[in-house]
């Protein structure tokens, strides 16, 4: 029996005192940092289940390393391949970064994202950077990432245990950075697209661009990476390179996403709980 589920979530955007009060009263009365309230939580309840561990959770939370798991995997079969655009991470000083830039042989445009992703409005403002003289405007830390045009459709995975969903959404067109250059050379905000609520499913799409990644690859890459990570709740965003056909690129990967923009979210999470809790009392009888 299920007696109860908790999902601790810390909105980062807030401060402690705006927190909901289990978060509250748990960071006020024992100070300590949420993965070791977890750990310990689990130490002297072994009756419960976390569903994901705390350490496999914050690993998403730094660029530098997100990506890792997809790059390693180095997936390529019939029905495709998926790898990560190429990306440098720039810690501190921003005059260096032209240099660090040329060096590593990154094209321009780039896509400059913040390294530490933790939900907060700050860490999801991203900037698009055209040419090497405003490469010095970007404020560190940061991962630099190359532009991979795509057609301006992104195709969000989510993953809840073994159930694979894919929408699709808009993204940022590929003559983004004509336009923008156009009007002013240097860095462009780039606006939150995909967290738009509008999908791009109804849209008059040229159905190359709009295709969905094939099924076979997104189960091959969804069961790797579930065991790489060592995850059960996350989604991918993928990008299909413009003109390729199947070429792929994981461009993020979220933990626990806003699954209430999955389809059919009730009866894939309420099936995902119960098999879960099945699963565990097979392993008490055995
Ligand atoms: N390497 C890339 N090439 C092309 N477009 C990109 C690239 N990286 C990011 N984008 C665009 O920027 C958007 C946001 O990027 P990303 O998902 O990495 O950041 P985020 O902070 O997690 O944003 P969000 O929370 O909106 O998903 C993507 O949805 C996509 O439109
Ligand atoms: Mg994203």
């Amino acid at each position: 029996m299920i007696k109860g589920i908790f999902f601790v979530a810390i909105d980062q955007s807030k401060p402690l005192s705006d927190q909901g009060p289990f978060d509250v009263v748990m960071h006020k009365l024992l100070g300590k940092e949420w993965r070791q309230i977890i750990e310990d939580y689990r130490q002297t309840h072994p009756e419960v289940t976390v569903l994901d561990p705390p350490d496999a959770i914050q690993h998403l939370r730094n660029r530098q390393f997100m990506l890792q798991a997809v790059a390693d995997l180095n997936l390529s079969d019939s029905y495709g391949k998926v790898g990560v655009p190429r990306q440098l991470v720039i810690k501190k000083d921003a005059s260096s970064i032209p240099d660090a830039v040329t060096k590593s042989g990154l094209i321009l445009p780039l896509v400059a994202k913040p390294l530490i992703a933790d939900g907060s409005a700050k860490s999801h403002e991203l900037s698009l950077a055209f040419d090497q003289n405003s490469l010095q405007k970007l404020e560190p830390p940061l991962v630099l990432q190359e532009f991979v045009n795509h057609g301006g459709v992104l195709f969000k995975v989510y993953i809840v245990g073994e159930t694979i969903k894919v929408v699709r959404r808009f993204s940022l067109p590929d003559d983004v950075c004509k336009r923008e250059l156009s009007k002013n050379a240097g860095v462009y905000h780039v606006p939150r697209v995909s967290c738009a609520a509008a999908s791009a499913d109804d849209a008059n799409l040229d159905p190359r661009v709009a295709e969905l990644p094939p099924r076979p690859l997104l189960e091959k890459l969804a069961k790797e990476l579930r065991n790489r990570l060592g995850l059960r709740l996350f989604n991918l965003d993928i990008i299909r390179e413009h003109g390729s056909g199947d070429h792929f690129y994981v461009i993020d990967i979220n933990y626990f996403p806003g699954y209430g923009k999955m389809p059919g979210y009730e009866h894939i999470f309420t099936d995902f709980l119960l098999n879960l809790v099945q699963g565990k009392y097979k392993k008490r009888s055995c």
